[in-house]
């Protein structure tokens, strides 16, 4: 056991790692049983949107739930978005999600108005499902909170559309696509500078979020909700199942458990109840995806290997299991004590106990301090493999060879 540390840290100036317990909760075989809850989800929404109303004003109510007022985004025609993204061609497709499809296109600088292809700015206009009342849910949440938000690492909504049963919602367009798309869906392996960046960048937006003024819970954390823009930043996307935390230090309740399969924290699934630090946990998994490059659920692994949590937790805790865990691709990117590093901070957020996780804004810290460690690569590695190397690494969103329109991923708890 010389190898295996234990909490709590010596190098970590918060106190992050002072729980040693791993315990390998399968929450894999838990949500199915939880997805069963019997409280229709139109309860849980309009609690959420009562909430919303109480900290702002001036919303308008519409005879299907609350719209806040947003005045700083455009509301768009349905004519008008078919004109900016060529009558949804199926080759302006950027990507496909569980309640819609997303599609390029143009608007004006200026004025936001549609524009002719190829000229103004490019812009991502999301189509949603609007037969079901969870599309409608969600886009109302999405119009709702990055309505009231802005941040830097949070993706900006532009406009909205919603004419008859079209929902529409019109983002900033982000040219580098999903941090999903680079860890699991291309040949090339994803440089470890890149993907500390992006870490770095999703840890502020939801350190944001969980620090407002009447907290945030994102409750959707994965890989493909970071989005990237042209510098490889992180822009945090996907707000349809935000809610509001609880006033003072108590938990939400939801009475349908909804999250995405893997990255769902195990009081959540168990009971319904939900904090930011479910959040953290989710963080933890998107750590663990992007320390071993291995999704965080994937019915096609083995017996027992499914969740990538339970299957991996406790190779966290030993030094000489972590070097065996990390993703291959990336060998002679980063040093042994990044490595490890990583394996404390994923540890500490993938806790069971949600007061034993970290808050977001000390995650953020301590992948600050590794990123200042990385300094000394394994030349050796690098060199032996320069097609792996940062500097070969090119993508663009749309481009041949990235798969475009994918099966919907494995979201629970929502009828589509
Ligand atoms: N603002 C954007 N700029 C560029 N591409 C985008 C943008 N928003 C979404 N996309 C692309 O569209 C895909 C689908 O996005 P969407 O948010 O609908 O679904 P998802 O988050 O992947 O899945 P789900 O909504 O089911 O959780 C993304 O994976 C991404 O490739």
């Amino acid at each position: 056991m010389g190898h295996c540390f234990s909490y709590p840290s010596s190098t970590s100036k918060t106190d992050l790692h002072n729980n040693g317990t791993t315990n390998n909760l399968s929450n894999g075989t838990k949500f199915s049983s939880t997805t069963a809850t019997t409280t229709s989800s139109s309860i849980e929404r309009r609690s959420q949107f009562s909430e919303a109303a109480s900290d702002t004003s001036g919303g308008t109510m519409s005879h299907s739930g609350l719209l806040l007022e947003t005045p700083h985004l455009k509301v768009y025609s349905f004519m008008e978005l078919k004109t900016a993204t060529k009558n949804f061609k199926p080759d302006s497709m950027l990507g496909q999600g569980g309640f819609g499809k997303v599609y390029r296109g143009w608007v004006d600088t200026k004025t936001l108005a549609p524009s002719k292809v190829g000229s103004g700015m490019i812009v991502a206009v999301k189509r949603l499902n609007s037969d079901s009342f969870q599309g409608f849910a969600e886009w109302r949440s999405e119009v709702n909170f990055l309505g009231m938000l802005s941040h830097p690492n949070l993706v900006k909504l532009l406009g909205y559309c919603r004419e008859d049963k079209e929902l529409l919602l019109v983002y900033e367009f982000m040219p580098k696509g999903s941090l999903e798309t680079h860890l699991f869906r291309r040949n090339e392996s994803f440089p470890w500078d890149l993907r500390i960046k992006i870490l770095i960048g999703a840890a502020r937006g939801l350190a944001y979020l969980h620090g407002s003024q009447r907290e945030v819970i994102y409750r959707d954390f994965k890989a493909s909700n970071i989005l990237l823009d042209s510098k490889y930043d992180a822009k945090i996307s996907d707000f349809g199942l935000a809610k509001l935390g609880p006033s003072q230090e108590k938990s939400h309740v939801t009475t349908r458990v909804m999250g995405t399969q893997g990255y769902a924290a195990p009081e959540y699934m168990a009971t319904g109840h939900l904090y930011v630090k479910s959040d953290v946990y989710a963080f933890g998994v998107v750590l663990l995806e992007v320390m071993t490059g291995l999704r965080a659920h994937d019915p096609r692994r083995p017996n027992g290997q499914e969740s990538l949590v339970d299957w991996l937790r406790p190779e966290l805790s030993c030094k000489y299991k972590v070097k065996r865990i990390m993703d291959q691709g990336i060998k002679g990117q980063y040093t042994s004590k990044v490595a490890n590093e990583m394996a404390r901070i994923t540890l500490s957020c993938i806790e069971p106990e949600p007061k034993n996780r970290p808050h977001m804004k000390e995650v953020l810290d301590v992948l600050e301090q590794i990123r200042k460690l990385n300094v000394v690569p394994d030349t050796k590695s690098a060199v032996a493999s320069p097609s792996r190397s940062p500097h070969h690494y090119h993508y663009r969103a749309g481009a041949a060879g990235v798969e475009r329109k994918r099966a919907p991923p494995g979201r629970f708890g929502v009828g589509k």
